[in-house]
């Protein structure tokens, strides 16, 4: 489903990403932690070439791309791709439903009435059915992040990326999130997630990959965290950020 090989980027001389190998299976869920600034969230914008790489190749849901991706593939790409990032960017203008059902009629060219049964088949996937009428600024900050994801979902994605989804949100609005992507998980989603929740990687990821100064350091099922094997990711585990 993925595919990331020697993959290097630079952001002038900042080399961020030093050769990264990381291959992600169907159904498989892997969690990315590390320090920050460690390249996590710059590994998972190249898998939608939302930043586009200087070296190596990527190949997710059957696109391989370099560099340069052709607009034709790109489209493709982020069909099958959803990302969703720790600000919702929802439009504050536009109803729940309308938020999601936009680019269902504007990309998709469904009919408002097709577009709206799929913004409650997934509205109701994230426990949101009777919020559909609503405008962003009247939902919390949890249940605003789960229509960001609904919306994701409403494009029928193959791969879904998370991008520290619950960073902007209080602890008390963080479980609600991640019970949404634990049952995207259960559902067989596949999922790659850089997260701070070390808990809930163990939780949910099958497989857990730890960067260190732009390269993957290790990786490993779960119990990686419980007995970590390096200096560094003892020291990550005990220090946090
Ligand atoms: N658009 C950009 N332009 C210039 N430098 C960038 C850009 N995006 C990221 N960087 C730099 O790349 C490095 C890695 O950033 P990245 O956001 O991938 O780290 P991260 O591990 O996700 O960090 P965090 O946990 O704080 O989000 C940092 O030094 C950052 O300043």
């Amino acid at each position: 489903m993925v595919r990331l090989e020697n993959v290097h980027k630079w952001f002038g001389d900042n080399h961020v990403l030093k050769g990264i190998d990381l291959s992600v299976k169907p159904g498989e869920i892997i969690a990315i932690i590390g320090q920050s600034g460690s390249g996590k969230s710059t590994a998972l914008r190249c898998m939608d070439h939302l930043e586009h790489i200087d070296k190596g190749s990527v190949t997710v849901c059957g696109h391989t791309f370099g560099e340069n991706i052709p607009k034709s593939d790109l489209k493709m790409l982020r069909q099958d791709v959803g990302i969703v990032f720790q600000s919702y960017n929802l439009f504050p203008h536009l109803t729940v439903e309308r938020n999601i059902t936009l680019a269902l009629t504007s990309v998709k060219k469904m009919s408002r009435s097709q577009a709206q049964e799929i913004a409650n088949t997934v509205l109701a996937q994230v426990g949101l059915q009777e919020k559909s009428r609503m405008y962003p600024e009247q939902l919390s900050g949890g249940q605003q992040q789960r229509v960001a994801i609904a919306r994701s979902l409403a494009m029928g994605p193959k791969l879904m990326l998370f991008d520290e989804v619950t960073s902007a949100l209080d602890p008390q609005l963080t479980g609600e999130v991640l019970r949404v992507i634990e049952k995207l998980a259960r559902e067989g989603m596949t999922m790659v997630l850089v997260t701070h929740e070390m808990a809930f990687a163990m939780k949910v990821a099958h497989r857990i990959v730890y960067m260190y100064q732009g390269k993957i350091h290790e990786q490993g099922g779960p119990q990686m965290l419980r007995d970590p094997q390096t200096p560094e990711l003892k020291q990550f585990l005990d220090n946090g950020l």
